[in-house]
């Protein structure tokens, strides 16, 4: 799903005059639940009181085990279950009372088996909802045929076929386009990737992420898969049976400060190890040795290293790029640094997170990697400072 090309027409589409949708399309909006539940006719409490707040343009994830009352509260906000008491408000309107079949129409919606329509085509199905909200039949085609290349499907190759004679992963693709068909405010998800092999899931996480960064839709998503909670939330609800909410809450600080045991069996006991990828690295976190070029003076250099009490130093090129280091031992004597330089510098771009750090100071066994701001050297980091910077990251504390 390679969004970019067609950004500024899923955010601002032209809205159909006298469609009867005003409000349905355009900017993300807030989802309130304010002391729902849900007790089903037979007395099955689905989900006990919630008070939960899905902040505008965040993908925010329900997980919990399964019976803990995921779909009963998403499928509430499309008002596919009815709440037994409490009101949702979607951007501050109480749509608890409003017309259900309208209100679908401002919400998308992709489930598990995609759900949809087999006898339709692709093309069709897309356009259900524009459809619905009566627009003319050029603008749906042409809507259609923007969403179908935005999600990664050829229009020409995929728009004509049938569900069936689709792979698993170009289904899901169709059903996230179809969802956002009419640029609806929010998108419900419904273990959207479980369908498809381990591979296909993860790519089209990756993909659904880069095509959130353009849409920033107000998302709420269920899954049972703490792992894909963590990949794709800005916020997580872990739920307990009962439909209780344990902690809602950002990945990191989930997995850094679980609430209670509940929420700690959940994560995992390896959810330091999780956590890794969620963190950010910070430009604070980072170590300063000192920083040689190539073309200086090596005694230079080394009275350098003797001023700092440093043991080693970075050896930057000419762009300022790191090539390699200079230990202090070598840094005496006639010539330039780069006669003493070892080569060999790994490095990490500063939007990488501390497990792609990580990941990289492994591979290369060199024990330090070099955070780059493009081609700019911002410092490096090593195990010492990556875990002060994952204990930060927990503990809101500022790097040792
Ligand atoms: N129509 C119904 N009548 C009675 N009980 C129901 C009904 N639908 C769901 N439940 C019960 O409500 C509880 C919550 O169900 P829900 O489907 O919301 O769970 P979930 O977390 O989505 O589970 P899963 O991960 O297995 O899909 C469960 O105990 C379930 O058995």
């Amino acid at each position: 799903m390679d969004a970019t090309a067609d950004a500024p027409s899923l955010r601002t589409p032209a809205r159909a005059p006298g469609s009867g949708a005003e409000g349905a399309e355009g900017a993300a909006q807030e989802i309130r639940l304010d002391g729902v539940s849900k007790v089903y006719a037979d007395g099955t409490v689905g989900v006990a009181e919630l008070d939960l707040t899905f902040a505008a343009g965040e993908l925010s994830v329900l997980v919990g085990p399964s019976g803990c009352g995921k779909t009963t509260t998403m499928k509430m906000i499309n008002r596919i279950i009815e709440p037994t008491t409490g009101r949702i408000l979607l951007g501050g309107e109480d749509v608890t009372r409003v017309d259900a079949d309208q209100l679908r129409r401002r919400i998308g919606y992709v489930i598990q088996s995609v759900g949809l329509f087999p006898h339709q085509t692709v093309r069709v199905n897309v356009g259900t909802v524009p459809r619905l909200l009566g627009w003319d039949r050029a603008r749906i085609r042409a809507r259609v045929d923007e969403l179908l290349a935005t999600v990664g499907l050829d229009p020409a190759v995929h728009g004509d076929r049938y569900p069936a004679q689709l792979s698993g992963g170009q289904r899901q693709r169709a059903g996230v386009a179809r969802a956002l068909a009419a640029d609806p405010a929010v998108l419900l998800m419904d273990e959207p990737f479980s369908a498809v092999d381990p591979v296909v899931r993860e790519r089209l996480q990756s993909e659904f992420l880069r095509l959130q960064e353009t849409v920033r839709k107000t998302i709420v998503f269920v899954t049972h898969d703490i792992e894909e909670a963590v990949r794709l939330g800005d916020r997580i609800a872990v739920m307990s049976t009962g439909g209780h909410v344990e902690q809602f809450a950002p990945p990191a600080e989930l997995l850094g400060r679980p609430a209670n045991d509940v929420v700690a069996d959940f994560v995992g006991a390896d959810r330091a190890l999780k956590r890794l990828a969620v963190t950010a690295i910070d430009p604070a976190d980072l170590e300063q040795p000192p920083v040689v070029r190539a073309t200086d003076g090596l005694a230079d250099a080394g009275a350098a290293l003797d001023r700092a009490g440093a043991g080693w130093a970075v050896v930057l090129d000419e762009a300022g790029r790191p090539t390699g280091w200079l230990p202090a031992g070598r840094a005496a004597g006639p010539g330039t640094v780069d006669s003493a330089t070892v080569r060999g510098a790994d490095t990490v771009s500063v939007r990488s997170s501390l497990r792609g750090a990580l990941a990289t100071m492994l591979q290369a066994d060199a024990g330090w990697v070099a955070v780059l701001d493009g081609d700019r050297h911002l410092g490096v980091l090593t195990p010492t400072s990556l875990h002060a910077a994952l204990r930060r990251s927990v503990d809101g504390r500022p790097p040792a």
